[in-house]
C-alpha cells in the first residue's frame, strides 16, 4: 500500500473524445467521474443522451457527471486533463485558485508547448505549484477505449507510489495501466510518435509503399531515442507503451489523426485543410520538437522535414527526395541506448 488516496472522485477536464474516453474508463474502475467542459451544449448532451458529442455511440454510465462549473472541479481527489497541449496553459491558469495544495494533476495531452519548449508536466508545475503532476500516455484510441476493447497505457509521475496509486484507482480489466517513475520519458513519446505519424501518414499518402513506411518508422524511432536520451529519459521508457507502443500505432493506423494529416498531405491536400477540422497535435509539435532538437545537437531528419512541410519551407516531394539523399552511415551510429 503506498499510503496515497482513495481517489474516489476524478475530475476530466475537457470532454472532447479523450476526455470523454477517459471519463469513462474510470467510472469502469469504480471512480465517480466529473467531466468539465468549456462548451455548455456538450454538458448538456451528456444529461440528455448520455454520450458526449465527440465521442459518438458510446454510453457514459450515471458515474459520470457533466459540468461547465470549474469550480466544481475543487472536490475532486484527482484531475485528468485531456484539452490539447497549447490550451493546457490556459486551463491550469485558471484552475489555479481552485484546486487543493497536492492535488495530483494528470495531463493526457501529446505534445509540446510551442514558445516554450516545455513539456506538458513541466507546464502543470509552472501553473499550479502546489499540485503534483503526472502524465498518461500510450496506444489508445479513444474509440477503443469507449468500446472496451483491450487497452495498455503507462501512468507516470516524480513519485513513483503516487503513479503506482493513480495507475491502480484507473485501471480495470479492459484498461491496464502501468506505472513508471519517468515522466519525461513518457511525454516524450507521446510528443514525438504524432509528428512521426505524420510522417508515415505522407510517406503512404506519396504511394511509397509498406516498406518505405517501415524503414521510416524505424529511423523516425531512432530519432525519437536519441531527443528522449538527450532530454534524460529511461531507456525502456522510450521502448515500453508510450514510446515504442504508440509509435506502432499511429504509424499504422488512419484512425490516427496525425496519420490522417499526413496521409492527406502526402495526398496532395493543404496544410490548412489537410486536418479537416480534426486535432492533429503533430501539426503543432513539429517545429518546437525540431528546433529543440536542433539547438541541443540532436539529429532528427524526419522532425525537421515534417516541420518543413508544415511551416511552407519545403514541399512534400522536396522533403522525402532531401531524407533519401542524406548520407548512408553505420545503422546504430550515435545511439548508445
Ligand atoms: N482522441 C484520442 O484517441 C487520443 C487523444 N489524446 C490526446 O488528448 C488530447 C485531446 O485530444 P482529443 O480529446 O482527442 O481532442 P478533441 O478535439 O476531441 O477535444 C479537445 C477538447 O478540448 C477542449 N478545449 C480546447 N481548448 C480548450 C480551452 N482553451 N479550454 C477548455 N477546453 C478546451 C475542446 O473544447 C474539446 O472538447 C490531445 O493532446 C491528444 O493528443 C491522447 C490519446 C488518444
Ligand atoms: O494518441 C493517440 C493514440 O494513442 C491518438 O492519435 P491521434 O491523436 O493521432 O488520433
Amino acid at each position: 500500500m503506498s499510503g496515497e488516496g482513495p481517489f474516489d472522485t476524478i475530475g476530466t477536464v475537457g470532454a472532447g473524445a479523450y476526455g470523454a474516453a477517459l471519463a469513462l474508463a474510470a467510472a469502469r474502475a469504480g471512480r465517480r467521474v466529473l467531466l468539465w467542459a468549456r462548451e455548455a451544449a456538450a454538458v448538456d448532451a451528456i444529461a440528455r443522451t448520455r454520450q458526449a458529442p465527440r465521442l459518438p455511440g458510446i454510453t457514459l454510465p450515471d458515474a459520470v457527471r457533466g459540468t461547465v462549473q470549474l469550480a466544481d472541479l475543487a472536490g475532486c481527489d484527482a484531475l485528468l486533463i485531456t484539452v490539447p497541449t497549447q490550451s493546457l496553459r490556459a486551463v491550469c491558469r485558471a484552475l489555479a485558485p481552485l484546486l487543493p495544495a497536492s492535488i495530483p494533476v494528470i495531463s493526457a495531452a501529446k505534445g509540446i508547448e510551442r514558445g516554450t519548449g516545455l513539456f506538458t508536466t513541466q507546464i502543470i508545475a509552472q501553473e499550479l505549484p502546489a499540485a503534483r503532476p503526472a502524465i498518461l500516455s500510450g496506444p489508445s484510441f479513444a474509440a477503443d477505449i469507449g468500446k472496451g476493447l483491450p487497452t495498455a497505457v503507462t501512468l507516470a509521475a516524480a513519485d513513483a507510489s503516487l503513479a503506482q496509486a493513480l495507475a491502480e484507482a484507473l485501471s480495470s480489466p479492459a484498461f491496464r495501466i502501468y506505472h513508471s517513475a519517468d515522466p519525461r520519458g513518457v511525454e516524450i513519446g507521446g510528443a514525438a510518435k504524432n509528428v512521426l505519424a505524420i510522417a508515415a501518414g505522407i510517406a503512404i499518402g506519396l504511394g511509397y509503399g509498406e516498406s518505405a513506411r517501415a524503414a521510416l518508422v524505424a529511423r523516425g524511432f531512432a530519432e525519437l531515442r536519441r531527443f528522449g536520451q538527450a532530454h534524460g529519459a529511461q531507456g525502456e521508457t522510450l521502448m515500453g507503451l508510450s514510446g515504442l507502443g504508440d509509435v506502432v500505432l499511429s504509424c499504422a493506423s488512419p484512425q490516427s489523426r496525425n496519420f490522417a494529416f499526413g496521409l492527406a498531405l502526402g495526398q496532395g491536400r493543404s496544410v490548412t485543410d489537410a486536418a479537416g477540422g480534426a486535432l492533429a497535435e503533430g501539426a503543432f509539435t513539429a517545429q518546437i520538437l525540431a528546433q529543440m532538437a536542433q539547438a541541443g545537437g540532436v539529429d532528427m531528419p524526419i522532425a525537421d522535414a515534417v516541420a518543413g512541410i508544415i511551416d511552407g519551407r519545403i514541399g512534400v516531394r522536396e522533403a522525402v527526395t532531401g531524407l533519401l539523399a542524406r548520407p548512408l552511415r553505420a545503422e546504430g551510429e550515435g545511439e548508445t541506448m
